[in-house]
Protein backbone atom coordinates (compact mmCIF):
# COMPACT_ATOMS: atom_id res chain seq x y z
CA UNK A 1 0.00 0.00 0.00
CA UNK A 2 1.27 3.72 -0.96
CA UNK A 3 0.76 5.77 2.21
CA UNK A 4 1.05 9.55 1.25
CA UNK A 5 1.55 12.61 3.58
CA UNK A 6 2.79 15.82 2.70
CA UNK A 7 2.72 18.38 4.30
CA UNK A 8 4.37 20.85 2.79
CA UNK A 9 6.54 20.87 -0.60
CA UNK A 10 7.67 24.13 -1.76
CA UNK A 11 9.86 25.06 -4.95
CA UNK A 12 12.41 27.51 -3.10
CA UNK A 13 9.58 30.20 -1.13
CA UNK A 14 6.99 29.23 -2.95
CA UNK A 15 4.42 26.41 -1.95
CA UNK A 16 2.95 24.00 -3.92
CA UNK A 17 1.71 21.13 -1.77
CA UNK A 18 -0.19 21.43 1.49
CA UNK A 19 -1.37 18.78 3.58
CA UNK A 20 -2.15 16.06 1.13
CA UNK A 21 -2.90 12.40 2.36
CA UNK A 22 -4.14 9.42 1.35
CA UNK A 23 -3.87 5.84 0.53
CA UNK A 24 -3.67 3.63 -2.26
CA UNK A 25 -4.15 0.00 -1.99
CA UNK A 26 -2.41 -2.55 -4.64
CA UNK A 27 -4.18 -2.81 -7.64
CA UNK A 28 -6.59 0.76 -6.81
CA UNK A 29 -6.51 3.46 -9.73
CA UNK A 30 -6.16 7.31 -8.18
CA UNK A 31 -6.84 9.88 -10.79
CA UNK A 32 -5.44 13.26 -9.74
CA UNK A 33 -7.18 16.07 -11.25
CA UNK A 34 -6.52 19.54 -11.01
CA UNK A 35 -6.30 23.03 -13.77
CA UNK A 36 -2.52 23.38 -15.38
CA UNK A 37 -0.35 24.48 -12.28
CA UNK A 38 -1.72 23.28 -9.34
CA UNK A 39 0.97 20.99 -8.51
CA UNK A 40 -0.22 17.28 -10.50
CA UNK A 41 3.29 16.72 -12.07
CA UNK A 42 5.19 17.68 -8.49
CA UNK A 43 2.69 15.36 -6.84
CA UNK A 44 3.46 12.27 -9.13
CA UNK A 45 7.56 13.39 -8.92
CA UNK A 46 7.69 13.72 -4.87
CA UNK A 47 6.01 10.32 -5.16
CA UNK A 48 8.28 8.68 -7.66
CA UNK A 49 11.35 10.08 -5.62
CA UNK A 50 12.56 12.82 -8.20
CA UNK A 51 12.03 15.97 -5.58
CA UNK A 52 12.61 15.74 -2.11
CA UNK A 53 10.14 16.27 0.43
CA UNK A 54 11.01 18.25 3.81
CA UNK A 55 7.82 18.16 5.81
CA UNK A 56 6.13 14.82 5.18
CA UNK A 57 6.67 11.28 4.55
CA UNK A 58 5.47 8.78 1.40
CA UNK A 59 5.69 5.02 2.15
CA UNK A 60 5.36 2.02 0.17
CA UNK A 61 4.27 -1.16 2.60
CA UNK A 62 5.38 0.39 5.51
CA UNK A 63 8.75 1.45 4.12
CA UNK A 64 9.74 5.10 3.86
CA UNK A 65 10.42 6.25 0.45
CA UNK A 66 13.55 8.39 1.05
CA UNK A 67 13.81 10.81 -2.14
CA UNK A 68 16.58 11.74 -4.41
CA UNK A 69 18.79 13.20 -1.11
CA UNK A 70 19.36 9.18 -0.09
CA UNK A 71 19.23 7.17 -3.86
CA UNK A 72 22.08 7.41 -5.89
CA UNK A 73 19.78 7.04 -9.07
CA UNK A 74 16.29 9.08 -8.84
CA UNK A 75 13.88 6.78 -8.45
CA UNK A 76 12.23 3.32 -6.45
CA UNK A 77 12.45 0.07 -9.03
CA UNK A 78 9.01 -0.94 -8.42
CA UNK A 79 7.75 1.91 -9.57
CA UNK A 80 7.35 3.62 -13.13
CA UNK A 81 6.75 7.20 -13.96
CA UNK A 82 5.69 8.04 -17.44
CA UNK A 83 6.56 11.56 -17.39
CA UNK A 84 5.20 14.14 -19.73
CA UNK A 85 8.50 14.60 -21.92
CA UNK A 86 8.35 10.95 -22.45
CA UNK A 87 11.83 8.33 -22.31
CA UNK A 88 12.29 6.62 -25.24
CA UNK A 89 15.40 5.85 -27.02
CA UNK A 90 14.80 7.96 -30.96
CA UNK A 91 16.88 5.40 -33.10
CA UNK A 92 16.36 2.15 -31.96
CA UNK A 93 13.10 0.02 -32.95
CA UNK A 94 9.90 0.35 -30.92
CA UNK A 95 10.08 -3.63 -30.13
CA UNK A 96 13.70 -2.87 -28.80
CA UNK A 97 12.73 0.08 -26.73
CA UNK A 98 9.85 -2.02 -24.91
CA UNK A 99 12.80 -4.97 -24.17
CA UNK A 100 15.23 -2.24 -22.83
CA UNK A 101 15.26 -3.43 -19.34
CA UNK A 102 14.11 -6.82 -19.85
CA UNK A 103 16.43 -9.54 -18.52
CA UNK A 104 17.66 -10.97 -21.77
CA UNK A 105 18.08 -14.44 -20.06
CA UNK A 106 15.29 -16.09 -21.95
CA UNK A 107 14.93 -14.41 -25.47
CA UNK A 108 11.46 -16.01 -26.02
CA UNK A 109 9.76 -14.83 -23.22
CA UNK A 110 11.44 -11.47 -23.66
CA UNK A 111 9.86 -11.46 -27.02
CA UNK A 112 6.69 -12.60 -26.16
CA UNK A 113 6.40 -9.90 -23.29
CA UNK A 114 6.70 -7.39 -25.89
CA UNK A 115 4.28 -8.94 -28.46
CA UNK A 116 2.04 -8.69 -25.00
CA UNK A 117 2.76 -5.29 -24.17
CA UNK A 118 2.51 -3.71 -27.90
CA UNK A 119 -1.05 -5.11 -27.88
CA UNK A 120 -1.90 -3.40 -24.62
CA UNK A 121 -0.47 -0.19 -26.52
CA UNK A 122 -2.23 -0.55 -29.79
CA UNK A 123 1.39 -0.40 -31.45
CA UNK A 124 2.18 -4.26 -32.72
CA UNK A 125 2.49 -3.82 -36.74
CA UNK A 126 5.03 -0.88 -35.12
CA UNK A 127 7.12 -3.56 -33.83
CA UNK A 128 10.27 -3.09 -35.87
CA UNK A 129 10.12 0.86 -37.05
CA UNK A 130 12.25 3.39 -35.41
CA UNK A 131 11.11 5.26 -32.93
CA UNK A 132 12.11 8.43 -34.65
CA UNK A 133 9.92 7.97 -37.11
CA UNK A 134 6.53 8.08 -35.06
CA UNK A 135 4.34 10.51 -34.16
CA UNK A 136 3.97 12.12 -30.78
CA UNK A 137 0.97 9.81 -29.28
CA UNK A 138 2.97 7.02 -30.84
CA UNK A 139 5.76 7.59 -29.02
CA UNK A 140 3.67 8.07 -25.51
CA UNK A 141 2.61 4.69 -26.41
CA UNK A 142 5.97 3.69 -26.82
CA UNK A 143 7.26 5.52 -23.25
CA UNK A 144 4.02 3.42 -21.80
CA UNK A 145 5.24 0.26 -23.12
CA UNK A 146 8.42 0.34 -22.17
CA UNK A 147 7.15 1.27 -18.13
CA UNK A 148 5.17 -1.72 -18.56
CA UNK A 149 8.10 -4.19 -19.41
CA UNK A 150 9.61 -4.73 -16.00
CA UNK A 151 6.00 -5.20 -14.28
CA UNK A 152 5.88 -2.08 -11.76
CA UNK A 153 3.70 -2.37 -8.58
CA UNK A 154 3.25 1.12 -8.67
CA UNK A 155 2.29 3.41 -11.94
CA UNK A 156 2.74 7.05 -12.17
CA UNK A 157 0.97 8.43 -15.11
CA UNK A 158 1.27 11.98 -15.70
CA UNK A 159 -0.84 13.37 -18.88
CA UNK A 160 -0.91 9.67 -20.31
CA UNK A 161 -2.79 10.44 -23.08
CA UNK A 162 -2.56 14.03 -24.14
CA UNK A 163 -0.42 13.09 -27.66
CA UNK A 164 -3.38 10.55 -28.41
CA UNK A 165 -6.26 11.41 -30.78
CA UNK A 166 -9.31 11.09 -29.72
CA UNK A 167 -10.55 7.92 -31.87
CA UNK A 168 -8.15 5.84 -30.43
CA UNK A 169 -7.93 7.37 -26.96
CA UNK A 170 -10.73 5.20 -25.38
CA UNK A 171 -9.92 1.92 -26.99
CA UNK A 172 -6.24 2.65 -25.87
CA UNK A 173 -7.43 3.96 -22.81
CA UNK A 174 -9.79 0.51 -22.18
CA UNK A 175 -7.22 -1.45 -22.29
CA UNK A 176 -4.25 0.20 -20.26
CA UNK A 177 -6.74 0.53 -17.58
CA UNK A 178 -8.08 -3.35 -17.74
CA UNK A 179 -4.13 -4.71 -17.81
CA UNK A 180 -3.38 -2.65 -15.03
CA UNK A 181 -6.30 -4.03 -13.07
CA UNK A 182 -5.80 -7.87 -14.69
CA UNK A 183 -1.80 -7.61 -13.48
CA UNK A 184 -3.44 -5.88 -9.96
CA UNK A 185 -0.76 -2.95 -10.44
CA UNK A 186 -1.76 0.43 -8.67
CA UNK A 187 -1.40 3.58 -10.26
CA UNK A 188 -1.83 7.14 -9.99
CA UNK A 189 -2.67 9.64 -13.29
CA UNK A 190 -2.48 13.02 -13.44
CA UNK A 191 -4.93 14.38 -15.89
CA UNK A 192 -7.18 17.42 -16.91
CA UNK A 193 -9.82 15.01 -18.67
CA UNK A 194 -12.27 14.31 -16.09
CA UNK A 195 -13.69 12.30 -18.52
CA UNK A 196 -11.07 9.61 -17.78
CA UNK A 197 -11.04 10.13 -14.50
CA UNK A 198 -14.58 9.56 -13.81
CA UNK A 199 -14.78 6.29 -16.28
CA UNK A 200 -11.57 5.05 -15.26
CA UNK A 201 -10.65 5.82 -11.50
CA UNK A 202 -11.17 4.15 -8.27
CA UNK A 203 -10.85 7.17 -6.98
CA UNK A 204 -10.85 10.80 -7.59
CA UNK A 205 -8.72 13.87 -5.81
CA UNK A 206 -9.45 17.14 -6.88
CA UNK A 207 -6.30 19.67 -6.69
CA UNK A 208 -6.89 23.05 -6.22
CA UNK A 209 -3.91 25.46 -5.72
CA UNK A 210 -2.08 22.15 -4.23
CA UNK A 211 -4.48 21.43 -1.69
CA UNK A 212 -7.13 18.29 -1.99
CA UNK A 213 -10.33 20.33 -2.98
CA UNK A 214 -12.53 17.21 -3.12
CA UNK A 215 -11.24 13.20 -2.77
CA UNK A 216 -13.69 10.15 -3.44
CA UNK A 217 -15.08 7.80 -5.55
CA UNK A 218 -15.91 9.19 -9.31
CA UNK A 219 -19.69 9.19 -8.50
CA UNK A 220 -19.10 10.92 -5.00
CA UNK A 221 -17.06 13.42 -6.38
CA UNK A 222 -19.68 14.13 -9.48
CA UNK A 223 -22.63 14.31 -7.44
CA UNK A 224 -21.05 16.52 -4.89
CA UNK A 225 -19.56 19.11 -6.31
CA UNK A 226 -19.96 22.04 -4.06
CA UNK A 227 -18.43 24.98 -6.21
CA UNK A 228 -17.97 25.50 -10.12
CA UNK A 229 -14.66 25.03 -10.17
CA UNK A 230 -15.21 21.60 -9.03
CA UNK A 231 -18.24 21.08 -11.31
CA UNK A 232 -16.53 23.12 -13.96
CA UNK A 233 -13.92 20.48 -14.86
CA UNK A 234 -16.92 17.27 -15.60
CA UNK A 235 -19.30 20.10 -17.68
CA UNK A 236 -20.52 23.53 -17.98
CA UNK A 237 -22.27 24.64 -14.92
CA UNK A 238 -24.83 26.42 -13.46
CA UNK A 239 -24.75 28.32 -10.44
CA UNK A 240 -28.61 29.17 -9.42
CA UNK A 241 -30.53 30.38 -6.24
CA UNK A 242 -31.69 27.07 -4.35
CA UNK A 243 -34.86 29.15 -3.62
CA UNK A 244 -35.71 28.60 -7.15
CA UNK A 245 -36.28 25.10 -6.88
CA UNK A 246 -36.75 24.68 -3.01
CA UNK A 247 -39.16 27.93 -2.60
CA UNK A 248 -37.43 28.48 0.58
CA UNK A 249 -35.87 31.78 1.29
CA UNK A 250 -32.16 31.49 2.07
CA UNK A 251 -29.58 32.50 0.17
CA UNK A 252 -27.94 29.01 -0.84
CA UNK A 253 -26.77 28.73 -4.91
CA UNK A 254 -27.34 25.27 -6.22
CA UNK A 255 -24.38 24.05 -8.59
CA UNK A 256 -26.15 22.15 -11.24
CA UNK A 257 -25.04 20.45 -14.63
CA UNK A 258 -26.82 21.04 -18.16
CA UNK A 259 -28.58 17.79 -17.93
CA UNK A 260 -29.93 18.85 -14.70
CA UNK A 261 -32.35 21.56 -15.76
CA UNK A 262 -35.21 20.79 -18.55
CA UNK A 263 -37.60 23.20 -20.17
CA UNK A 264 -41.29 22.79 -18.73
CA UNK A 265 -44.45 23.70 -19.60
CA UNK A 266 -44.80 25.14 -15.95
CA UNK A 267 -44.61 28.70 -15.74
CA UNK A 268 -41.62 28.91 -13.37
CA UNK A 269 -39.61 31.46 -12.42
CA UNK A 270 -36.76 30.31 -14.05
CA UNK A 271 -37.88 32.21 -17.77
CA UNK A 272 -35.24 32.24 -19.93
CA UNK A 273 -34.27 33.28 -23.57
CA UNK A 274 -32.29 31.24 -25.89
CA UNK A 275 -29.09 32.65 -27.24
CA UNK A 276 -27.70 29.67 -29.13
CA UNK A 277 -27.66 25.75 -29.74
CA UNK A 278 -24.97 23.37 -29.90
CA UNK A 279 -25.46 20.20 -31.32
CA UNK A 280 -23.26 17.37 -29.08
CA UNK A 281 -24.78 14.40 -31.18
CA UNK A 282 -27.29 12.87 -28.62
CA UNK A 283 -28.47 16.03 -27.70
CA UNK A 284 -28.30 19.80 -28.05
CA UNK A 285 -26.76 21.95 -25.38
CA UNK A 286 -28.52 25.50 -25.45
CA UNK A 287 -27.19 28.29 -23.89
CA UNK A 288 -29.72 30.76 -22.52
CA UNK A 289 -29.83 34.23 -20.74
CA UNK A 290 -31.38 34.69 -17.47
CA UNK A 291 -31.48 37.97 -15.74
CA UNK A 292 -28.16 38.66 -17.42
CA UNK A 293 -26.49 35.11 -16.81
CA UNK A 294 -26.02 32.38 -18.49
CA UNK A 295 -27.53 29.36 -18.28
CA UNK A 296 -26.70 25.97 -19.79
CA UNK A 297 -29.21 23.47 -20.13
CA UNK A 298 -29.80 20.33 -22.78
CA UNK A 299 -32.40 19.53 -24.78
CA UNK A 300 -33.27 16.57 -27.69
CA UNK A 301 -33.48 19.41 -30.40
CA UNK A 302 -32.33 22.45 -31.59
CA UNK A 303 -34.08 25.96 -29.96
CA UNK A 304 -34.49 28.88 -32.42
CA UNK A 305 -32.65 31.97 -30.83
CA UNK A 306 -34.64 34.61 -29.03
CA UNK A 307 -37.11 31.62 -28.15
CA UNK A 308 -38.52 32.37 -24.58
CA UNK A 309 -38.95 29.39 -22.20
CA UNK A 310 -39.35 27.63 -18.66
CA UNK A 311 -37.09 25.72 -17.24
CA UNK A 312 -37.50 23.30 -14.36
CA UNK A 313 -34.97 21.21 -12.26
CA UNK A 314 -34.77 17.41 -13.31
CA UNK A 315 -36.28 15.31 -11.21
N1 LIG B 1 11.40 22.98 -11.05
C1 LIG B 1 10.56 23.93 -10.68
N2 LIG B 1 10.99 25.03 -10.05
C2 LIG B 1 10.16 26.00 -9.64
N3 LIG B 1 8.83 25.98 -9.84
C3 LIG B 1 8.33 24.90 -10.47
C4 LIG B 1 9.15 23.82 -10.94
N4 LIG B 1 8.36 22.88 -11.51
C5 LIG B 1 7.09 23.36 -11.43
N5 LIG B 1 7.07 24.56 -10.81
C6 LIG B 1 5.86 25.36 -10.49
O1 LIG B 1 5.07 24.60 -9.59
C7 LIG B 1 3.69 24.72 -9.90
C8 LIG B 1 3.10 23.35 -10.07
O2 LIG B 1 3.66 22.75 -11.24
P1 LIG B 1 3.25 21.29 -11.71
O3 LIG B 1 4.03 21.00 -12.94
O4 LIG B 1 3.35 20.35 -10.57
O5 LIG B 1 1.71 21.53 -12.06
P2 LIG B 1 0.71 20.64 -12.92
O6 LIG B 1 -0.59 20.65 -12.19
O7 LIG B 1 1.31 19.30 -13.20
O8 LIG B 1 0.60 21.47 -14.27
P3 LIG B 1 0.29 20.96 -15.76
O9 LIG B 1 -1.09 20.37 -15.71
O10 LIG B 1 0.34 22.22 -16.56
O11 LIG B 1 1.33 19.97 -16.13
C9 LIG B 1 3.60 25.62 -11.12
O12 LIG B 1 3.30 26.91 -10.68
C10 LIG B 1 4.98 25.55 -11.72
O13 LIG B 1 5.29 26.76 -12.37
Amino acid sequence: MLKVNIRSFSYGQNEILKDIEFRLAKGEHLAVLGESGCGKSSLLHLIYGLLHLEHGTISWNDNILKGPKFNLVPGEPFIKLVAQEFNVMPFTTVAENVAEHLSRRNMDADASRVETLLEVVDLSSFSTVMVKNLSGGQKQRVALAKALANEPELLLLDEPFSHIDTFRKNKLRRKVFSYLKEKNIACITATHDAGEALAFSDTILLLKNGKIDAFGTPRHVYSSVSDTYQAGFFDEVNKLPSSLFNHDNTNKQSILYPHQLEVTAEKTELQVSVLQSYFKGSHYLILANWNGETIFFEHKAEIPKGEQLYLKRRD
